[in-house]
Formats: structure tokens, sequence, C-alpha cells
């Protein structure tokens, strides 16, 4: 901090969707999230978007970071880059989804107050609530009891994500905001066979053992775990939405209000893939948080509604899958 080009007092509110020409900045544009997020802003004739891959600028160095601020010096912010991964992952690498975490989100959210970005977004995660949180679980259960110890390293770096934009809000009166999405998928999700989310481990597995003529597919934990899902199209309207209507202190959830077990998510993924095999269980493989279902009613009350049901969603993405990521691998 202490650059002499920070901006110390911006209370005004800064409209998003009224300048197209406006510069915004999204971080992990290729991403399940990003990808998404750029697909709608497009869509809504943005047309001075700013993107960065990876190995263009490596969101984890700091100095980086700052001189890109410095230099592009975006309007807005959507921090959609992040490490991310499923419970196998959260649970094998916490060094990293402690570590990189914190240093992609402290880099984006300091360099964007110092270098006069109007307003960004965080996006956190529902793994920020205690592991027996109250069904449905609203923005106030945060910090009110113990963590799923299989992603409590991820959870307590999206915990200072959220606190850190409540921070810079208090002290500087600068407009960032944060959202906790449920569970979510779509076109470009990650379809690694052990270090990804459950819907695309399951869509992959399916369509493979199809392919081979496979008997069984092997699915982790007992099936009996509740997941809430929401697709990536209606995370980005509520992204779009959020930076246009929300200006506040607390973090909003973003939830389809819909849960299903794992087994109910397993036995629909088969359908739409069309495996006729069986289904065995593999115990030996954690469960995680036995439930997480969000209280969206914040930002269903302000008018974001989701649209795209689990079934149509998972359509929509094994069609992608047999088009782009098979041909990938
Ligand atoms: N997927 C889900 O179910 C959920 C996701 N979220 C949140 O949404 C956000 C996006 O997640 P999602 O889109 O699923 O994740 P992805 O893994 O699909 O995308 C993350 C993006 O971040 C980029 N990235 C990672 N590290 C760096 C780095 N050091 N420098 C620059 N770019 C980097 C990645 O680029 P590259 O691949 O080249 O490394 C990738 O484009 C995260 O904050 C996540 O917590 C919240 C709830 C659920
Ligand atoms: C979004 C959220 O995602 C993570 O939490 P999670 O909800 O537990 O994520 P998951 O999708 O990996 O698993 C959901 C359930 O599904 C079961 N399951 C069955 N078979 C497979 C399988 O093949 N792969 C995976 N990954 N899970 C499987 C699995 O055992 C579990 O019971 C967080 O770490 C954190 O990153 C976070 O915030």
């Amino acid at each position: 901090m202490g650059s002499s080009d920070c901006q110390r007092s911006r209370s005004e509110r800064s409209p998003f969707l009224s300048d197209k020409s406006a510069k915004v900045f999204v971080a992990g544009h290729r991403g399940l999230v990003g990808s998404a997020i750029v697909r709608k802003l497009q869509s809504l004739g943005f047309a001075n978007l700013l993107l960065r891959t990876h190995s263009e600028l490596d969101l984890t160095r700091q100095a980086d970071v700052d001189s890109f601020f410095a230099a592009e010096k975006p309007d807005f912010v959507i921090l959609a880059a992040a490490k991310v991964g499923g419970i196998h992952a959260n649970n094998t690498y916490p060094a990293d989804f402690i570590a990189i975490n914190l240093q992609i989100q402290t880099n984006v959210i300091d360099s964007a107050y110092k270098h006069g970005v109007k307003k960004l977004l965080f996006l956190g995660s529902s793994c920020i609530y205690p592991k027996l949180a109250p069904q449905p679980i609203p923005e106030e259960a945060l910090l009110t009891g113990p963590l799923e110890p299989t992603n409590e390293w991820y959870a307590v770096a999206k915990i200072a994500g959220i606190k850190m934009c409540q921070g810079y809000r208090v002290q500087y009166s600068w407009d960032a905001i944060s959202g906790m999405p449920t569970n979510l998928y779509g076109p470009n999700d990650n379809f690694h066979p052990e270090n990804s989310h459950v819907l695309p481990a399951l869509m992959r597995r399916f369509h493979e053992a199809k392919v081979n003529g496979a008997k069984e597919v092997v699915v982790w934990g007992t099936g009996s775990p509740l997941r809430e899902f929401l697709h990536v199209d209606d995370l980005a309207e509520a992204v779009v939405f959020m930076m246009e209507e929300y200006s506040g202190l607390e973090h909003l959830n973003v939830g389809s209000g819909k849960e299903v077990s794992i087994k109910e998510l397993a036995e629909l993924v088969k359908e739409v893939v069309g495996f006729e095999g069986e289904l065995v269980w593999d115990s030996s493989k954690p469960d995680g948080t036995p439930r997480k279902l969000m209280d969206s009613s914040k930002l269903l009350g302000m008018g974001w509604k989701p649209k795209v049901s689990l079934r149509d969603g998972l359509v929509d993405t094994y069609k992608w899958y047999t088009a782009n990521a098979v041909t990938k691998q």
C-alpha cells in the first residue's frame, strides 16, 4: 500500500452496465467461471475486456500484477482466477490451495484499489461456511463454527478474500464486493479424473466407460452427501447483476436453491451420458461436508433468478464435453 495514486475515498457507486466501453479485467478468463463471464459480457456488448492468460500474467507475482494495473488502469475487475479443485485436490494439496489463493487475491485486490479501479467483485465459495452450518445456510453463518476439514485451507483463503474486500470498503470507502457461489458446472469445466469436482469427474468417467464398453463405474464416498449445483451461465448473470445492483459490505450467496444427493446426481449423469452399466461406491474416499444448501434469498430478493435446470444444464455440458474436451485429451 501507500502508492501516490491511491484513491482514498471513492464512496460514489459507479454504474457498470451504462458504459460498454469501460475496461473490465476478467481475471481467470479461460476457466469455467471466467469464460462464462466473458461470454455474458460480450453478449451485452462490452468491447474493452482486459484478458491475460496465466502464462502472460502470473497473478501470484505481486510486482507483475502491480505493473499490469499501473499500465492498463482497468475500470472494473472481476476476480475469477484461483487455484480450484474438487475434494481430492483440496485434501491433497493444502499448501497450494491456501498459498496460491491468498497470493492471487491479495495482489489483485490491493493493486486494483491502488490503481483506481472503480469496483471489484471477488468470488469465494460455499465451502467458507462451517461444516455443520444451519441449512439453508444464510450469509450470517460465516465464522460461526469449525470448517469442513477436506477444504479448510481453501476456505480460509476465501474467507480472507471476503474480509479483505470488507476492510478496503471500511477503511477507504472502496467498492469491493464478494459473491459466494455454490458448486458450479458447465462448459470449460475441469474434467481431470482425480482433481476435478464431482460433476465433470463423473461425466468423463461415464463417457469413457460407455465408449470402452465397461460394465461398472466407481463413484467416490457413500453417495449420501447433498450438494446444490448451479449452471455457470446463471452465475455469470449473477455476477453482472451484482456488478450493477449491489454495493455492500456483506458477501452474497449465489445458489440454485435445489439440492440433490451424490447418488441422485450420479444416476442423472449416467442417464444423460447414456452409460448402461452399474455404479460401485468406493467408501474409502471422503464424503466431505454432509450438506451445503445455501440460502440465496438476499440476491433473489434483489431480482436475480437462476434459469437452467440441472437436467438441461447436464445435457448442455455433455454436448460441450463431447465436442471439445474429448478431442483435447
Ligand atoms: N468450480 C466451482 O464449482 C466453483 C468455483 N468457485 C470460484 O469461482 C472462481 C473460478 O473458479 P473456476 O472457474 O471453477 O476455476 P478454473 O480452474 O476453471 O479457472 C481458474 C482460472 O484461474 C487461472 N489461474 C489460476 N492460477 C493463476 C495464476 N497464478 N495466475 C493467473 N491465472 C491463474 C487459471 O488459469 P490456468 O488454468 O492457466 O492456470 C484459470 O483460468 C474461483 O474463485 C472459485 O473459487 C466458487 C464456487 C464453486
Ligand atoms: C465447490 C466445492 O468443491 C469441493 O467440495 P465438494 O462439494 O465436496 O466437492 P466435490 O465436487 O469434489 O465432491 C462432492 C461429493 O461428490 C463425491 N464424489 C463422488 N465421486 C466423485 C468423483 O469422482 N470426484 C469428485 N471430486 N467427487 C466425487 C465426493 O466424495 C463428495 O462427497 C471443495 O473442496 C471446494 O473446492 C468447494 O468449494
